[in-house]
């Protein structure tokens, strides 16, 4: 039975890349950072404390893949362990940091193009646009139109839009327009469909992605986001690895968390909606457990970057790395003979670097299963050296970028 399953850490990024310094990253190390900072005592909270324990993902290769990565060995993780699997780290050829970019890669597509931003911090939307916007959707106005984190602009502006009715409107270094608006005052559908119009309405500006941010909460202090986000993606250039094994062999590729939405729904056979690293990790061990022939179980945990990395939270982050390092031994349980388990990351997003955006970093590649070599598999030149792995186990013509890290014989 043929089945791989892709843990995509949203963020895990393990030392910044040699093209770094073009997006002002040069020197970030999302990992190494918060490996020194806990060793040094600098994230003790009511979550957690101490030096950064991750010994499960470690015995995969991981503090050698960092050190791989940037010459240093992470600040209190164990050393000399007996490796469990084969671990490389990966530097990114597409031309952005971004999420759809970095799975794009991943899966075998690099995003080579440029795409559209919205450069500006203040008015960063092209009046022309925002009026056919107001028009289209019938707005009275709206808020922002501006850059900013997500949930400092709810701080801000939260209170004005419950009254007024009127979206908020907002972007970052990525390319991106996102919409917050209160579920109940507003209404998750309202602003879906608004999403709809924005996206329909971007033809032409090469925009990545329109993302509904919907919150809840009466005031400020209290407004949260919820798991009713919704990112609306163009699709990938070509076809993805996820895209070749339903067309070639007719497989299954599950969608757990995000990855459907980041995918604009291409080669997706089933969505499994799940909010949070505890669902996400219960949802996933469900289905590696269902998986059948031919199947990929591709989960996002999207929490690391957006609860974490870009909130700047070296704490949470850690604590998050360690529950879900403590669970991993759950999924390695499930792992048969014949399967292939990735642990990878799309971009980075350090916790300890200035602003609340991504940093351009390597990614680390963590290879489990009977047909990999307990062994470093040194530098990737592109992400795609993942999708081309996994084109070739499972027998599917050779992607158009990228070097299989394992090679895997016919059937
Ligand atoms: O600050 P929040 O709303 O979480 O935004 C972040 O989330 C977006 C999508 O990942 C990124 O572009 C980044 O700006
Ligand atoms: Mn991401
Ligand atoms: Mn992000």
């Amino acid at each position: 039975m043929k089945r791989v399953f892709i843990m995509m850490l949203d963020s895990f990024g393990i030392g910044y890349a040699s093209d770094a310094e073009k997006f002002g990253d040069k020197g970030s190390n999302t990992l190494g950072h918060i490996a020194a900072q806990c060793a040094e005592g600098k994230a003790d909270d009511h979550r957690r404390n101490g030096a950064l324990k991750l010994p499960n993902m470690n015995r995969l290769g991981l503090g050698l893949a960092v050190q791989a990565s940037c010459g240093q060995y992470p600040a209190g993780l164990e050393q000399n362990v007996e490796l469990a699997g084969g671990y490389c780290f990966a530097q990114e050829i597409s031309s952005g940091k971004d999420t759809p970019s970095g799975h794009w890669e991943v899966a075998g597509v690099p995003v080579l193009f440029d795409w559209g931003y919205f450069p500006n911090h203040e008015n960063s939307f092209p009046q022309a646009l925002l009026d056919k916007i107001v028009k289209r959707a019938n707005l009275k106005g709206y808020l922002g139109n501006c850059h900013s984190s997500g949930t400092v602009i709810l701080d801000e502006l939260g209170e004005e839009h419950m009254r007024s009715g009127l979206p908020i409107f907002y972007t970052s270094a990525d390319s991106v327009f996102q919409i917050a608006c209160h579920e109940e005052t507003y209404g998750l559908e309202k602003l879906y469909e608004l999403c709809q119009i924005v996206r329909e309405e971007l033809e032409g500006y090469n925009i990545g992605r329109v993302i509904a941010r919907p919150f809840i909460g009466a005031k400020v202090g209290e407004f949260q986001r919820t798991g009713n986000r919704k990112d609306y993606s163009i699709e990938p250039p070509s076809a993805t690895v996820l895209q070749k094994l339903v067309a070639e062999k007719g497989g299954e590729v599950v969608s757990i968390g995000k990855i459907a939405d980041i995918y604009a729904h291409t080669g997706i056979t089933r969505k499994i909606k799940a909010t949070g690293l505890p669902e996400l990790f219960d949802k996933t061990l469900q289905e590696v457990k269902a998986a059948g022939n031919n199947t990929i179980v591709f989960t996002n945990f999207v929490n690391f970057d957006s609860d974490f990395g870009h909130r700047r939270d070296v704490a949470g982050y850690a604590a998050a790395l360690e529950y879900w390092d403590s669970r991993l031994p759950e999924l390695l349980n499930l792992v048969q003979d014949d399967d292939l388990l990735i642990i990878t990351a799309d971009h980075g997003c350090d916790p300890t670097w200035q602003g609340t955006d991504h940093t351009r970093e390597h990614i680390p590649v963590l290879l489990y299963g009977k047909g990999v070599a307990k062994q470093s598999f040194g530098k990737r030149e592109t992400f795609a050296d993942i999708g081309q792995t996994v084109a070739n186990y499972f027998g599917l013509s050779p992607m158009d970028y990228g070097k299989p890290i394992v090679t895997f014989q016919a059937e």
